[in-house]
């Protein structure tokens, strides 16, 4: 049976799972599901700064507070009939407003769709009585759980420019027709089209990355010497995840008081074998229960 989970520590996503309870995220052995730490794997947030674009800490705060369920969401344009879905809500603490002095409402829904597509829609809302307007960078962080990192390829993102956070974010130009991974890899591709596919040439599975409003896409890998820092994942689990992050990171997202910003994400997983290991994202959103135009 499809399912997800949610945690209200960070409004994390940690668990999305396909009809045979296979689960679809990448989780890490070693993750902590409690603070001050972001859970490793899942989708984190991160708000209001992605990495260390700005003065506050590695990708912002968003991911390392606890939410509250939203009881009373104002209404979704999207409909949401035969979806089964949680609404959550992050307002600024007394501490917050001290390193980030902006108020604001951040309301997240994370929705499963009758097919078992996973849906989280973010609407936040500048609440300054100041009549200040606030900046912000954004994304969503998601790893995906993957057979071998070598047996991946990411499509959608050829000949577009990146930031390579290897090289002091010196901007390339992508050269191959699709990304592949052999070594560490941490890039922002910019102005991105709206779906990208992962796909997984041993699992025969594609997940398709469709988003909006957010116009960046990161693609990482930490690879082996990465993942040994980091004491909260594995040395050998890098082989198995890739973070396909939809983003808003180039151009921060500026909001006037009572202006509201919407960024949504939609990750479907479908049988490659299905397009003959060729993926045809027209047909991909053909086949899907979602209409295109409720995603950007
Ligand atoms: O360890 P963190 O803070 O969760 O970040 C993980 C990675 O997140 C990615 O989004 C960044 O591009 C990487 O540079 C970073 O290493």
């Amino acid at each position: 049976m499809n399912s997800k989970k949610v945690y209200l520590y960070g409004g994390h996503v940690t668990s999305w799972k396909d009809e045979h309870g296979d689960e679809l995220l990448f989780v890490s052995n070693k993750a902590i599901f409690k603070p001050p730490k972001a859970i490793r794997g899942g989708i984190p947030i991160c708000f209001p700064q992605f990495s260390n674009f700005g003065n506050l800490e590695q990708h912002g705060f968003a991911r390392n507070r606890i939410w509250t369920i939203d009881t009373d969401p104002p209404p979704f344009p999207v409909p949401t009939s035969n979806t089964a879905y949680v609404d959550l809500i992050l307002k600024p603490t007394e501490e917050d407003l001290k390193i980030w002095p902006h108020s604001f409402e951040y309301r997240l829904r994370v929705a499963l769709s009758p097919g078992g597509d996973l849906m989280l829609t973010s609407r936040i809302r500048n609440t300054n009585a100041d009549g200040k307007s606030f900046s912000f960078t954004f994304a969503y962080h998601t790893y995906f759980k993957i057979s071998d990192i070598s047996e991946v390829r990411v499509e959608g993102l050829e000949t577009l420019d990146y930031l390579d956070n290897l090289q002091d974010r010196s901007r390339f130009t992508e050269q191959g027709d699709a990304i592949v991974f052999e070594s560490e890899l941490d890039r922002i591709y910019l102005g991105t089209p709206s779906k990208i596919a992962i796909i997984d040439h041993e699992m025969k599975r594609t997940f398709v990355v469709r988003k909006g409003g957010l116009p960046d896409a990161v693609v990482w890998n930490p690879w082996d010497k990465k993942a040994k820092a980091m004491s909260d994942f594995g040395d050998d689990e890098y082989k198995r995840m890739v973070c396909v992050e939809a983003a808003a990171i180039e151009k921060p997202v500026t909001l006037k008081p009572g202006e509201e910003w919407t960024g949504k994400l939609e990750l479907s997983a479908v049988p490659s074998s299905y397009y003959s290991g060729q993926l045809d994202p027209d047909r991909v959103i053909q086949d899907s229960s979602v209409p295109e135009d409720s995603i950007s």
